[in-house]
């Protein structure tokens, strides 16, 4: 993976999503594997839309800045998914409504969606008969403690396709940032679509 492919990709995507309003007001985080050592990542405190070559630099799996510049204050989020999974090649990052607003209304530790079409947009989901059941942990200002959270129930079970953070956002991965990209634009049409039934008092 060269520096410019993946910081052309991570521009392209923070367009892409800021277009559909998942990252606004410097909200968010993108980043993608450069090796078995190494991830790109934002810079902390840019504006997801309009990121250009200057705002990225290199981080250690640790989660140190190995290029100058600050990096993403979740970048600890990011490089523990990179240690989880040698399969994880992108993580985004993103602070949609839906996000958002349904980690809050949802109670105990993971959102099911079930019964939506959509549910095959994940990688290895094959029907819209079985759960999907996503992650969410509470939010936190420290990034270790949360880190740490995640690592302990990945190994317990293996995480799949993404997380939600509580009344914060949701952390989409791939192995490529085609499949990042596919998970969270699935992942956010299934939460409009819960959010909708919620609103509606539907089921069924
Ligand atoms: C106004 S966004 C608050 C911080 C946050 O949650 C986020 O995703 C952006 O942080 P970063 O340091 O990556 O800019
Ligand atoms: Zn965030």
């Amino acid at each position: 993976m060269t520096l410019s492919f993946a910081s052309q990709a991570l521009i392209d995507a923070g367009r892409w999503i800021d277009q559909r309003g998942w990252c606004p007001a410097t909200g968010g985080n993108f980043s993608m594997r450069l090796g078995d050592d190494r991830a790109l990542v934002t810079a902390s405190g840019r504006h997801k839309g309009y990121l250009t070559d200057e705002d990225f630099l290199q981080v250690n799996l640790a989660g140190e800045a190995i290029t100058p510049g600050k990096p993403s204050a979740e970048t600890l989020v990011h490089t523990a998914l990179y240690r989880l999974s040698p399969q994880i090649g992108a993580v985004l990052h993103t602070h949609s409504v839906a996000s958002t607003v349904l980690s809050r209304l949802t109670p105990g530790d993971h959102l099911p969606l079930e019964g939506f079409e959509m549910q095959k947009s994940l990688q290895g989901n094959l029907t819209h008969e079985a759960t999907v059941c996503l992650p969410i942990f509470d939010n936190t200002q420290d990034m270790q403690i949360l880190a740490e959270q995640i690592e302990q129930r990945w190994r317990a079970r293996p995480l799949q396709w993404g997380l939600l953070v509580r009344g914060h956002g949701l952390y989409a991965w791939g192995q490529t940032i085609d499949e990042a990209r596919r998970h969270l634009e699935g992942l956010e049409f299934l939460f409009a679509c819960e959010m909708e039934m919620r609103r509606l008092g539907g089921r069924g």
